[in-house]
């Protein structure tokens, strides 16, 4: 992993269970600012419940975790959730316009948003400003998946989670949410970590990844690490021999 990049999210001894079940095992790692981690991993390997521990939806039963240098046990909720955004693959809408949805994280604060700034994040997102007063159910996949980034971005997060956010969308708007996850990375700097089951995007976008197995991490690096894994699991998990 880069030793030249500060860690934006660090894992140190992290242990969680539930209903008995010892989910994540012993993990340690880092997540460099500003560059792109993929997450990849068969199902049930603990890659959702990772980000749960990230957001705060989980706290470890042993280790810590550090988001920007800083126990996450030390932030207070809602300076946690400025500091990481997340977008899921279902990209979920309330009733209402766009810009009622891009709203709704200030309006958890009681804020309402400024209009030019909501147009900047449309634009971010590659969206028009007329799209604003559209009605948020008219949308197409790929647009519902823009929007829901570009709501992620209202709190301009530090650390973004991406959790299989292109997985039901077709091979271009599939492309489209890569140039933009790229595109924000860049402007902004943000720091990705993007679950992933495409292995090619993972090698294509992802500057590291982290392979999860069981509950463990199984192997770290350059993304460039899933063309040839020194481990036999994960060697026969890119070959599409695990599930
Ligand atoms: N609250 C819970 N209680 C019991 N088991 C849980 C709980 N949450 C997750 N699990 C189990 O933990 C394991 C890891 O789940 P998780 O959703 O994190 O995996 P994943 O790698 O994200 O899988 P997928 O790629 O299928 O989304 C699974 O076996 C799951 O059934």
């Amino acid at each position: 992993m880069d030793t030249t990049t500060k860690p934006a999210v660090e894992f140190r001894n992290v242990n969680y269970s539930a209903d008995e079940l010892h989910i994540l095992k012993n993990i340690t790692g880092t997540f460099p600012e500003g560059k792109i981690t993929t997450l990849v991993g068969p199902s049930g390997a603990g890659k959702s419940t990772l980000f749960k521990l990230c957001n705060g939806l989980r706290s470890p039963q042993s280790g810590d975790i550090l988001i920007k240098n800083k126990s996450i046990n030390d932030y207070d909720p809602v300076e946690l959730r400025r500091n990481v955004g997340i977008a899921l693959q279902s990209a979920t809408m309330i009733k209402g316009s766009v810009l009622e949805n891009l709203e709704l994280p200030l309006a958890l604060q009681s804020k309402s948003i400024d209009h030019d700034f909501a147009e900047e994040l449309l634009h971010d997102v590659g969206l028009q400003g007329d799209f604003l007063h559209r009605n948020a159910k008219d949308l197409s996949g790929g647009q519902r998946q823009k929007l829901s980034i570009a709501r992620t971005l209202v709190n301009r997060p530090k650390i973004l989670l991406l959790d299989e956010i292109t997985s039901s969308l077709d091979r271009v708007s599939q492309h489209d949410i890569e140039e933009l996850i790229e595109k924000i990375n860049e402007k902004y700097g943000t720091t990705m970590i993007w679950i992933t089951h495409n292995l090619k995007q993972a090698l294509d976008i992802g500057h590291y990844t982290w392979v999860m197995m069981n509950g463990e991490v199984i192997e770290t690096g350059e993304s460039s690490i899933l063309h040839s894994p020194k481990n036999e699991r994960v060697q026969q998990f890119v070959k599409g021999e695990l599930e």
